[in-house]
């Protein structure tokens, strides 16, 4: 954000002093303090960047020590519960705007970050009813340039978007990541031989942080227990197929999905950072392309 020069200046706090400790080493924030209290006070914008079971008791912590107009948000996988647990602890005189950038990495913490990380990514606005329409822009213009294109929806469209977008594909990869590991008959070692055939792609988002990841399962309950139900049904289909040795039935399906994917690479979706390749934990961040390079250093 500060890079792209969307922000005076940035105050971060983190629960444990080894994040904070990070992140003034990292250079992410020009003051890092010890509350989220302190962080808050005399802030224009707060963004709330937490797993979102904790949204709830943060907002209750810093609702006191908001500043009168600042605008308030967050990052949070799911919406609806976000807005129903910030929203009763938040005083009237702030602008609630919570927003999704739909993107990230299985990595997580202060290293994860990369300043090209919402470059070509979506980012959500869910803005209550009755929200100021210019609290609403000024968040969309910070994302826009962070270089996300910004949508904005309903909390109860999203969790239904994101439940299949996202949420139930993170679910198979738990799923299927657990079962090999489970098999008796299959050593752990031919598990990882042999994972190049297809089991490797799992893995990385299995490999998604388990806190971050709860927390979106129990409180997007109803709209994944819905994609859910649908899914079952097609892979019933898929099974029923499989067993009466019906191919025509499986390469139409394939057939549909391959071009879905091939979508997804025309738009530039394929993968987590296409430009700029994945973070690598320790080494120094690649550099800034034109025009969200720094003016200065
Ligand atoms: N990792 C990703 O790819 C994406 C994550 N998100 C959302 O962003 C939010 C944050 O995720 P990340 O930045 O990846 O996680 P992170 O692990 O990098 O940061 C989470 C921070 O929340 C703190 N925290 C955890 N429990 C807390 C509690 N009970 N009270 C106060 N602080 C607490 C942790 O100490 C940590 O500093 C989540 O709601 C997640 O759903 C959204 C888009 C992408
Ligand atoms: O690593 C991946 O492929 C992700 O899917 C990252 C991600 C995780 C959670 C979100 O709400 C948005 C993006």
């Amino acid at each position: 954000a500060k890079l792209q020069g969307a922000v005076g200046s940035i105050v971060a706090t983190a629960r444990s002093p080894e994040t904070r400790r990070r992140v003034a080493e990292l250079g992410i924030a020009d003051q890092v303090v010890e509350s989220n209290a302190a962080a808050v006070e005399g802030a224009d914008l707060v963004i709330v960047c937490i797993p979102v079971g904790a949204c709830g008791p943060v907002a209750q912590e810093i609702g006191p020590y908001l500043a009168p107009g600042a605008i308030v948000s967050d990052v949070g996988s799911v919406k609806g519960s976000v807005v129903r647990d910030m929203s009763p602890h938040l005083p009237s005189n702030v602008h609630f705007v919570p927003a999704h950038p739909v993107a990230g990495t299985e990595y997580s913490g202060p290293d994860a970050g990369f300043a090209e990380l919402f470059v070509n990514r979506w980012c959500i606005l869910t803005p209550p009813e009755g929200t100021d329409p210019s609290a609403t822009e000024k968040l969309a213009a910070f994302w826009s340039l962070l270089g996300a294109n910004v949508e904005t929806m309903s909390p109860e469209h999203h969790d239904l978007v994101l439940a299949v977008t996202s949420h139930l594909p993170h679910l198979i990869a738990y799923t299927i990541v657990g079962t090999a590991d489970e098999l008796q008959n299959v050593t752990r070692s031919e598990v990882l031989k042999f994972s190049a055939g297809g089991f490797r792609d799992f893995t990385r988002i299995a490999a998604s942080d388990p806190t971050m990841w709860r927390d979106i399962f129990v409180a997007n309950k109803d709209a994944v227990l819905e994609m859910l139900g649908r899914f079952n049904e097609d892979i019933s289909a898929l099974t029923r197929a499989i067993r009466n040795g019906d191919g025509n039935t499986l390469f139409e399906h394939f057939t549909r999905t391959r071009a879905i994917r091939r979508g997804i690479v025309q738009i530039g979706q394929d993968s987590p950072a296409p430009d700029f390749g994945r973070p690598h934990p320790g080494l120094p961040h690649t550099p800034l392309p034109k025009p969200y390079a720094a003016d200065e250093g």
